[in-house]
């Protein structure tokens, strides 16, 4: 992959893979679709039948059948949680960019109809825990980190592509 976009559930991976991947003209991969493909089940069934320990391993082997694949990744929200997750994404030579929001925007974002089993009844409260549990995971990963929470989808795109740009020329944020 050229490009893998990780971060919470509803940060934005899935959507903003996709206009990208139009942008730069780059194919687009979604694990969560990799992984219904490979299984021939819906992700909400898999965790009714098998359980998260079942689908994490699902996940763990579509990663590193998909990573060596030219274009861009959308992660799961839980996919850099195994080490050997983090360590296949940071070896790909990908660029890893995290996508960010705080817990009452993940919350609202949320609350639209999904295919996700673990957002389901979730408070504000109980995804800010999850985001703190999760936050050392993302960040080890993350070569450009982006808060999306005031953003609008074209916006968050402007802002990838500049900071990709600033990536390649060595330039850091402050020099702005
Ligand atoms: N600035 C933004 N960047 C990305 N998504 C946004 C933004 N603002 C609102 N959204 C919305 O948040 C939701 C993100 O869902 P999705 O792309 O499935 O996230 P993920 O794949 O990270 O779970 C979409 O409904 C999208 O339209
Ligand atoms: O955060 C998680 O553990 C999960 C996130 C989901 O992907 P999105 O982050 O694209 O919603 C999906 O992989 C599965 O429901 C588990
Ligand atoms: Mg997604």
């Amino acid at each position: 992959m050229e490009i893998i976009l990780i971060g919470f559930m509803a940060s934005g991976k899935t959507t903003i893979s996709q206009l990208l991947g139009q942008k730069l003209a780059l194919p687009v991969h979604d694990l969560d679709d990799e992984i219904e493909a490979r299984s021939k089940l819906r992700i909400p069934q898999i965790f009714r039948q098998y359980g998260e320990p079942y689908f994490r391993d699902l996940e763990a082997d579509t990663l590193a059948a998909t990573i060596h694949l030219p274009g861009i990744l959308a992660t799961g929200g839980g996919t850099p949680l195994r080490v050997r997750n983090r360590q296949a994404i940071r070896a790909s030579g990908a660029k890893i960019i995290l996508l960010q929001a705080a817990a009452g925007k993940i919350y609202r974002r949320l609350q639209k109809r999904s295919n996700r089993p673990l957002a389901t009844g979730l408070s504000v409260q109980a995804v800010a825990d999850l985001q703190a549990n999760r936050s050392a995971a993302y960040e080890e990963c993350a070569d450009i980190t982006i808060n999306t929470g005031e953003l609008t989808v074209q916006q968050t795109i402007e802002r990838i592509i500049t900071e990709l740009g600033n990536l390649r020329h060595g330039r850091l944020p402050e020099d702005e």
